[in-house]
């Protein structure tokens, strides 16, 4: 069986190093190169697939790098703004060769968890959302809370669904939270956590609350390798793991 090479970038990291195990674990993948910071980064040239599990600072210009070398990416690093999606998709040109993926996250319960939310959201006057992470994380909100936001929105605004009630004129700066499309983001940072969200809706009466809870990384990893054994016949962007679940996008 030919085994597809597959490079990791950010491989010292936290997901990167998890990632590591994964693909040196698969017996259709082979690890051709494991590369951090300070590494040469021609010596991911040999491979297919190129995974990103390195920092918002730095991912643009791998994706670049990976573009112009037709190196398929599947891309765990968050910090994505519409901008930086739209000059990917630029690089990637109308008729692209090459596939990213670029997913805010690959554990299945998120990517659900996201969809209920969508799915809950225009039947409620009150929506926000509250994503918990490990200190060490450098972007908030998290990429997961940003693209759930961007979600519920959407569904709210197709809904025709007014912006959720808040009476607030007297604030701390912060204390409400990041406005996202007009959905409210609250970032908990604390020792002893690994990634978590929850997303809280309000009506007359009630309350519905969705709660994820990825309590280790190898949550992430069943997802990774779908996308890496799918991007080569996914050319162009592809955002989100939803399609690999048969889930729309
Ligand atoms: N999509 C998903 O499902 C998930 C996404 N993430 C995202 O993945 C990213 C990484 O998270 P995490 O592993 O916790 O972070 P870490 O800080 O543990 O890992 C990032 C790694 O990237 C390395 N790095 C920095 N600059 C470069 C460079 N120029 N070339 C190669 N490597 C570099 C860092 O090295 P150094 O330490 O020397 O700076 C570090 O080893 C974040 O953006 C996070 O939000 C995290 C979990 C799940
Ligand atoms: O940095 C993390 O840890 C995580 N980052 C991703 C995000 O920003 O959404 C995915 C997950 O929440 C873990």
């Amino acid at each position: 069986m030919s085994r597809t090479p597959v490079a990791v970038l950010g491989a010292a990291g936290r997901m990167g190093s998890e990632t590591v195990r994964a693909v040196q674990g698969a017996e259709d993948l082979e690890l051709v190169a494991a590369l951090d910071r300070e590494d040469d980064l021609e010596a991911a040239a040999g491979a297919e697939v190129v995974v990103h599990f390195t920092q918002p600072a730095v991912v643009m210009d791998h994706l670049r790098w990976c573009i112009d070398r037709g190196l398929h990416a599947v891309v765990g690093t968050t910090g994505f703004t519409d901008e930086r999606v739209a000059t990917l998709r630029g690089w990637l040109g109308e008729e692209p060769a090459t596939g990213v993926v670029l997913a805010p996250n690959f554990s299945i319960g998120a990517v659900l968890m996201m969809h209920f939310a969508e799915q809950a959201a225009r039947f409620y006057e009150s929506v926000e959302v509250v994503e918990l992470h490990h200190p060490d994380k450098v972007d908030a909100p998290s990429g997961t809370a940003v693209r759930t936001a961007q979600r519920i929105a959407a569904a709210r605004a197709a809904a025709g669904v007014a912006a959720p009630p808040d009476a607030t004129t007297e604030e701390r700066p912060g204390a409400r939270g990041a406005d996202v499309d007009g959905i409210r983001v609250h970032g908990v940072r604390l020792r002893g956590l690994v990634a978590h969200q929850e997303v809280l809706l309000g009506d007359e009466g009630e309350t519905l609350t969705i709660r994820h809870d990825s309590v280790s990384r190898s949550s992430f990893m069943p997802g990774v390798l779908a996308a890496v054994r799918q991007v080569g016949q996914r050319p162009g962007l592809t955002v989100g793991i939803e399609p690999f679940l048969g889930l729309a996008p």
